[in-house]
């Protein structure tokens, strides 16, 4: 049966929904408003993204129209690439204002846009008067914490920080944290000893009992970074009785792989202190997850959905929740799951400490979420950007030509690592599995919203375990981690650029290297102009757009002339493509061990994060994949190293697997 029919919270806003539930028109955002006064424009479109289909049908329409030309060089493409910002704004709230009605009126979306259903009622949380409950007082951290300016300052340049009021300074490793044997331990088998930049200066904020919003890049440890205060926090509180409300520490996440995925992460920490943790997630048994609630776990980690309910039936409450913590925080607070969030916010005591952790924070839905929060505390670590240890790739394609593009490139990049094949659509899900399982052997899994639940955790499992290649929607966007994951395919482009980080991030965790293919056509020009910003160092990239897509031609023209302005070296890189050599004279590709290889010459993973002596710092990982001289674009306009011969019989090179820390 159709899972659509048989809503059941979290997945219905997000699963798969995610580009319909992200805020605003991507490439053309109106810049934001500082004022308190929330627009109601702003807060009518707070969350929701152009999403990548309306952009292709709309170039699509543009190009069987005999009014306009693609190549911007007439009154089509060219009238709305000099669209202003605000144009385009009300461009796009014009053109969808039925969908956006159809959300606000709370109906739900599939994950490209479409109608497909009314959600489900989640019938808001009572309102609580929070003044006529007596509440067992919060116990507050008195930890001893450095405040060192100089230090702040030597950080200043990893970490900003939007705050001038006295905060502890950062440290380098976990042992200058106050935290026990036991966890310290934990963490010596796990084989972190050094802080990651948003650890660093993020777990002392929070041990200083203050409000936090962390934005920090994918893979980066934003996990441990909540879950290990939390744990001293909630270790410091009076101790929970059974007449007490439970548990003190709230965990919202805003899928259930990754509520799971949290959830493992803390419990052997929760263990070692013995302390106890419960999850409680949509699509799960209901019952066996009120008898661990009725146990009164000191934690729980959940999905919105399943918390109202179980709040609802009074299998818990947030009497005693002093720490809350909202990972994706972006999401969470993006039309779709906003009014589950707020509920869940106003239901839980005004004293908490409310702790957000995202790697993208797009402005308006901050400023939404900030509501949650008490003079909290931002520190930012290259907020949305990707990781450099991962290597972005572009292909022009047409639609037809996309499933080809695995044929030859799937099993060597599978014996690569792990692969993760995003699309915008279930369907789209099954025709490349469908696909796939035709020209190869390799196991494929699918993830998708539409599945019960008992086969999206066994789908999961299997690839983390020994599946090879996972063909999902969005639902495996966000906040997954496994570090086997060596390639990330975009086989659709995600709806806009936020998702695209969240979606590559899949790939080179925890300073790990990897590889994000994103297989776009012509009518992804939107949505290539909004990541343009990003890319404008990558040479590579640029010509691969200009090539490719037309339409950007006079962007990208615009992005070189200012770099050639600011730096005449960069001039040459972006100047124009080599000419192309005839086949005969092209140099011959290296084998594809080479040309995949993982060339990251560093082990250490301690020196990847960057506290490393200056003389380390010249020990630069080795671009990944990179084949130099590159060889001529295909003529479809594209670059990527073409596909080594298929390996036969016993000259076939051993299968290269990653280790956990390379
Ligand atoms: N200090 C550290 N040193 C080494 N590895 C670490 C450290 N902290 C976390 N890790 C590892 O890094 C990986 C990524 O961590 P985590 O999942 O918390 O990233 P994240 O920032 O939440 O990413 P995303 O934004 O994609 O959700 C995990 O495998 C984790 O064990």
């Amino acid at each position: 049966m159709n899972r659509r029919g048989l809503f059941e919270e979290d997945e219905s806003y997000y699963d798969d929904d995610e580009d319909a539930t992200n805020s605003g028109p991507t490439p053309s955002k109106p810049a934001e408003n500082d004022s308190d006064e929330e627009d109601p424009l702003d807060a009518y479109m707070n969350g929701i993204e152009k999403s990548a289909k309306e952009a292709k049908e709309e170039v699509l329409r543009k190009e069987q129209s005999d009014k306009v030309e693609v190549d911007g060089g007439g009154r089509g493409r060219g009238d709305i690439d000099e669209e202003d910002a605000q144009e385009s704004y009300f461009r796009y709230f014009e053109e969808n204002r039925e969908r956006l009605e159809a959300v606000a009126a709370g109906e739900e979306l599939d994950d490209d846009g479409y109608l497909v259903g009314t959600k489900k009622e989640i019938a808001p949380l009572p309102t609580v008067n929070h003044k006529e409950i007596n509440y067992v007082p919060r116990t507050m951290l008195k930890v001893d914490l450095q405040y060192d300016v100089q230090k702040r300052l030597q950080f200043s340049a990893k970490v900003k920080v939007d705050s001038n009021i006295n905060l502890p300074s950062p440290v380098d490793a976990f042992d200058q944290l106050p935290f026990n044997e036991e966890t310290l331990k934990l963490l010596q088998i796990q084989d972190i000893a050094f802080c990651t930049p948003v650890q660093a200066q993020g777990i002392p904020i929070i041990l200083s009992n203050k409000d936090l919003i962390a934005i920090s890049q994918t893979g980066s440890g934003k996990t441990l970074a909540f879950v290990l205060p939390m744990l001293e926090h909630v270790k410091a509180q009076e101790p929970l009785l059974n007449i007490d409300g439970g548990p003190i520490g709230l965990v919202v996440a805003p899928t259930r792989e990754l509520a799971t995925q949290l959830f493992k992460t803390a419990l052997p920490f929760c263990e070692a202190l013995e302390l106890t943790i419960a999850l409680a997630i949509g699509g799960e048994n209901l019952y066996s997850q009120k008898c661990a609630l009725a146990l009164r776990p000191h934690i729980v980690v959940c999905t919105p959905g399943r918390l109202m309910e179980h709040i609802e039936k009074e299998n818990t409450d947030m009497k005693r929740t002093t720490f809350l913590v909202f990972d994706e925080a972006d999401v969470c607070f993006q039309m779709g799951m906003q009014e589950q969030i707020n509920s869940i916010v106003n239901f839980c005591r005004p004293d908490r400490q409310t702790v957000m952790f995202s790697a993208t924070f797009a402005g308006a839905t901050e400023k939404f979420a900030r509501r949650a929060l008490t003079n909290p505390v931002k520190i930012t670590v290259d907020a949305a950007k990707v990781p450099d240890n991962i290597k972005q790739r572009f292909l022009v394609l047409n639609e037809s030509e996309k499933m080809e593009f695995f044929r030859d490139r799937l099993e060597p990049m599978a014996r690569e690592g792990k692969v993760i094949i995003f699309v915008n659509k279930i369907e789209k899900v099954k025709q490349v599995v469908e696909f796939l399982r035709s020209i190869t052997k390799i196991e494929i899994g699918e993830l998708h919203g539409n599945m019960h639940q008992y086969d999206r955790t066994t789908s999961l499992q299997k690839f983390r375990d020994n599946v090879d290649v996972l063909v999902t929607t969005n639902v495996g966007s966000r906040g997954l981690d496994i570090v086997q994951v060596q390639h990330v395919v975009n086989y659709d482009a995600a709806g806009n650029v936020d998702t695209h980080i969240h979606r590559i991030g899949r790939t080179g965790r925890a300073s790990e290297s990897g590889t994000a293919t994103t297989l776009l056509t012509k009518a992804d020009n939107l949505f290539v102009k909004a990541l343009l910003p990003s890319l404008k160092s990558d040479p590579e990239a640029l010509r691969v757009f200009e090539e490719g897509i037309p339409s950007l031609k006079a962007d990208i023209e615009r992005i070189k002339s200012t770099l050639r302005k600011a730096d005449p070296v960069l001039s040459r890189l972006t100047g124009p493509p080599p000419p192309s050599m005839p086949s005969s004279s092209r140099p011959s590709l290296p084998p594809q061990s080479a040309a995949y290889k993982n060339t990251t010459t560093t082990n250490n993973k301690y020196q990847k994060w960057g506290f490393v002596k200056a003389s380390e710092e010249l020990h630069q990982p080795q671009q990944y994949g990179v084949i130099y001289p590159p060889p001529p674009p295909p003529a479809s306009g594209s670059y990527y190293p073409p596909p080594p011969p298929p390996p036969s019989g016993d000259s076939a090179p051993p299968a290269q697997k990653k280790s956990r820390w390379g």
